[in-house]
Parts: C-alpha cells; sequence; structure tokens
C-alpha cells in the first residue's frame, strides 16, 4: 500500500463520533476531532479525562468505534509499516527494553525503512544520529537507555519519533519531565520542523500557557467529551477553566497567547 501523502488533502487526521470503552468502562464518547495538514493542535483536559486514549486512537494504538482518518485514508486502511511512515507517536511512559543502548532506541524509529530481516542503511545511521543531535543528545548515543535522567530519556523518545520521519508527531506531554529551558528547546524545535517540514502536530499538555504559546487551536476534553475548541483566547478562559479543572486561574494576555496563572483560592 502506499503511505498516504499530506498533499492528497488538507485534512492531517479526521475524528469522526469516536466512542471508545476499556474494560467495558466509556473513556471517550462522540468525539470530534479535525487537524489541518501543518497544523498545530494540543488536547487539554483534567487528569483522567481521556486525552491519551484520544492519542493512542488516532495513532491507531486503540480499536474504537467511529471514523479516524489520516491524510485521507481510513486508519484500518493503513498497515503497520505505512502507518508508521506517517504517524509517529511519543508516548507518556514508554517501554523501555531493558540493556538497550541510546543509538538502538532511536533506530527503532527506522524501523518501517529497513526490509524485514535486512540491515539499517547508511540513511538509516544518518537520521538518527540528525535526530540526536537535533535533541542535544550528541555523544549519549552509546549510554544504555535505562541510565539516562528522566528529561535526556524524554529527549530521546523524540528523537526516536523525529528519525521515524513521520508527517504526522502525536506527542503525550512532550516535555513534562523537562527542564524550563528544555523544554522551549524541545517545543521550538518542533514548531521548526512543522515550518520548515510541513509537520503536523496533535499534542496534550498541562501546562496550559505553553500550551496556547505553541498550540493554533487547543481542544478541551472533559469526561471523555470535547467540551471547548478554538483558538487559545477562546479555550483558555477563567471560566472555563474553572469549570472543567475546578481550578482558581488568573487569565493574562501574553505576547504570544494567554498566560494561566494559578492564584491560591484560600489564602
Ligand atoms: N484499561 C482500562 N480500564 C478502565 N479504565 C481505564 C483503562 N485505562 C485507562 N482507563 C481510564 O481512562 C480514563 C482516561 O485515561 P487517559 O490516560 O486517557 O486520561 P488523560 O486525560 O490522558 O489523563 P492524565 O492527564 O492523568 O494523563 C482514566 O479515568 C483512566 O483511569
Amino acid at each position: 500500500m502506499t503511505p498516504a501523502q499530506p498533499s492528497t488533502t488538507s485534512s492531517a487526521v479526521e475524528v469522526r463520533d469516536l466512542h471508545l470503552a476499556l474494560d467495558r468502562t466509556p473513556i471517550l464518547t462522540g468525539v470530534d476531532l479535525t487537524v489541518t495538514a501543518g497544523e498545530w493542535v494540543t488536547v487539554i483536559g483534567p487528569n483522567g479525562a481521556g486525552k491519551s486514549t484520544l492519542l493512542r486512537a488516532v495513532g491507531g494504538l486503540l480499536p474504537a468505534s467511529g471514523a479516524v482518518s489520516l491524510f485521507g485514508t481510513p486508519i484500518a486502511a493503513l498497515r503497520r509499516r505505512a502507518r508508521a511512515r506517517v504517524v509517529a507517536t511519543v508516548a507518556q511512559s514508554p517501554v523501555v527494553p531493558p540493556g538497550m543502548s541510546v543509538l538502538d532506541y532511536v533506530l527503532l524509529g527506522r524501523t518501517p525503512y529497513i526490509p524485514p530481516l535486512g540491515r539499517e542503511s547508511t540513511a538509516d545511521l544518518e537520521a538518527v544520529h540528525e535526530a540526536l543531535d537535533r535533541l542535544d543528545l550528541a555523544g549519549f548515543h552509546r549510554r544504555e537507555l535505562a541510565t539516562l535522567s528522566g528529561g535526556e530519556r524524554q529527549r530521546v523518545f523524540l528523537a526516536r519519533a523525529l528519525a521515524q520521519g513521520a508527517t504526522l508527531l502525536l506527542l503525550d506531554e512532550p516535555t513534562s519531565a523537562l527542564d524550563i529551558g528544555h523544554q522551549q528547546e524541545v517545543l521550538e524545535l518542533v514548531d521548526q520542523l512543522r515550518r520548515e517540514s510541513g509537520l503536523t502536530v496533535l499534542a496534550t499538555m498541562h501546562d496550559l500557557s505553553i500550551a496556547g504559546e505553541y498550540a493554533d487551536r487547543l481542544v478541551l476534553l472533559a469526561g471523555g467529551r470535547v467540551v471547548a475548541a478554538g483558538a487559545p483566547r477562546e479555550v483558555l478562559t477563567e471560566q472555563l477553566l474553572a469549570t472543567h479543572y475546578r481550578a482558581s486561574v488568573r487569565v493574562v494576555d501574553g505576547e504570544h497567547g494567554p498566560l494561566v496563572v494559578p492564584i491560591r483560592p484560600h489564602p
């Protein structure tokens, strides 16, 4: 099967009336979501809202009823290798194979390009080293992944996704373990790739100010349903955040979008 290409349609992700249950518990109910090619959409929402589950369904990692299409092709019609060339996922806590080096882990991102029973090519190794360089990880390639700090490991997970060369990145809280400097570095890099290579980004985030600064649109998920969607200014309102997060916040104007400041409710 020919991998879906972003040029065939302007819609990168199309989710219609998605219903998903885990262990017979409904987790997502009637979710609609569209991400245009080249767009950055971030799903926000309180703990347990269903954000990770939604990303996993979009990546074809969980069966769901309703329709999920990537670049105009129903996800069920994309075979595993074809899908891996289109979409790369950075999960919240990926499984780390014991004893695996950073290089071998990032090389897993090249699996869709390596023939069955074949070996990696020079181009595969170049892609791996380029991804490591871009994530400030040059020199780490021989290290055992398990010995890295949480933030270093999170950058390795992202390096694997970049090495995969997919046109759609699904990032589940990609900066949760990063210090503020590496947070900015990683998000700026993703944004740069988006501008240079037309990458499409669907992310989840808990830091609402950062979510609003980088995303074109935000989708607020609560109780497995979309309760608000639109430009950051439309979604990051004190009222919506009070209702759905039960949080006391002030929203102030920032240079690149609204900034959400938590205010202690009962000083
Ligand atoms: N196998 C399962 N069986 C039943 N419920 C599950 C199962 N896996 C996940 N859930 C529940 O699904 C809900 C949504 O989980 P999910 O991880 O998608 O939420 P989230 O919005 O990403 O949360 P967080 O912000 O805490 O990471 C949670 O209430 C979780 O407990």
